[in-house]
């Protein structure tokens, strides 16, 4: 879980690199992509959602492309916990939750949805624990944030905003559902 984002004493906040109304125009812009890439696979679509953000951010993306599109968007969410390759250097993590629509993945166009994009860690773990749950048609990723410094052969299909960084600084997404507000912050010092 991202850490807290208060300033030290005598320090000004971070400004942030998006606000609320960027988010929401960026979600927006990512919906439409998606609607144009999938095409006739769109109902087919599923977005899964990986925790801790990438959850309410599949919800709202689905939400985007229903209301652009007519069509009905399943979503879901994925655990990634006990698939990560750095489980033991991060200490003990809750088990988040895996939920899938009643029809499942198997055939489908699964989307997998994140708020930041960096090692790339994380979506493999996701990748991995997808493949214990069923087979997808194919599967492809969207990210809010895609700040760069991969450590893995991963890309985004869809990306709202790509952030040059240094590796010593540190993206934070916060979401309403999850932190109160929309924003993205960009803070010096690694997470
Ligand atoms: O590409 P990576 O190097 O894997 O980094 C990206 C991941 O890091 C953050 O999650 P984090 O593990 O901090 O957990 P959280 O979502 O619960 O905050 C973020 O939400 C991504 O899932
Ligand atoms: O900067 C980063 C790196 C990994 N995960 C985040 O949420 N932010």
């Amino acid at each position: 879980m991202a850490s807290s984002t208060e300033p030290a004493p005598g320090q000004a906040a971070p400004a942030a690199l998006l606000a609320p109304a960027d988010v929401a125009r960026v979600v927006d812009r990512m919906a439409h992509q998606l609607i144009e890439k999938a095409g006739d696979a769109l109902a087919d679509l599923v977005l899964v959602g990986i925790p801790t953000r990438g959850a309410p951010l599949a919800r709202r993306l689905a939400a985007r492309v229903e209301a652009f599109s007519g069509a009905r968007v399943d979503t879901g969410t994925v655990d990634i916990t006990l698939y990560r390759d750095d489980l033991r250097l991060r200490g003990v993590r809750a088990l988040e939750d895996t939920v899938l629509p009643p029809a499942g993945i198997d055939g489908r166009l699964v989307v997998l949805v994140d708020d930041v994009l960096f090692s790339g860690r994380s979506v493999r773990a996701a990748l991995d624990a997808l493949r214990d749950l069923g087979r997808p048609r194919a599967v492809q990723l969207a990210v809010l944030v895609d700040r760069g410094h991969r450590e893995l052969p991963i890309r985004a299909d869809y990306v709202g905003k790509n952030v040059p960084t240094s590796r010593a600084q540190t993206v934070r997404v916060h979401l309403t559902e999850t932190d109160g507000t929309d924003e993205v912050l960009v803070t010096e010092g690694a997470a």
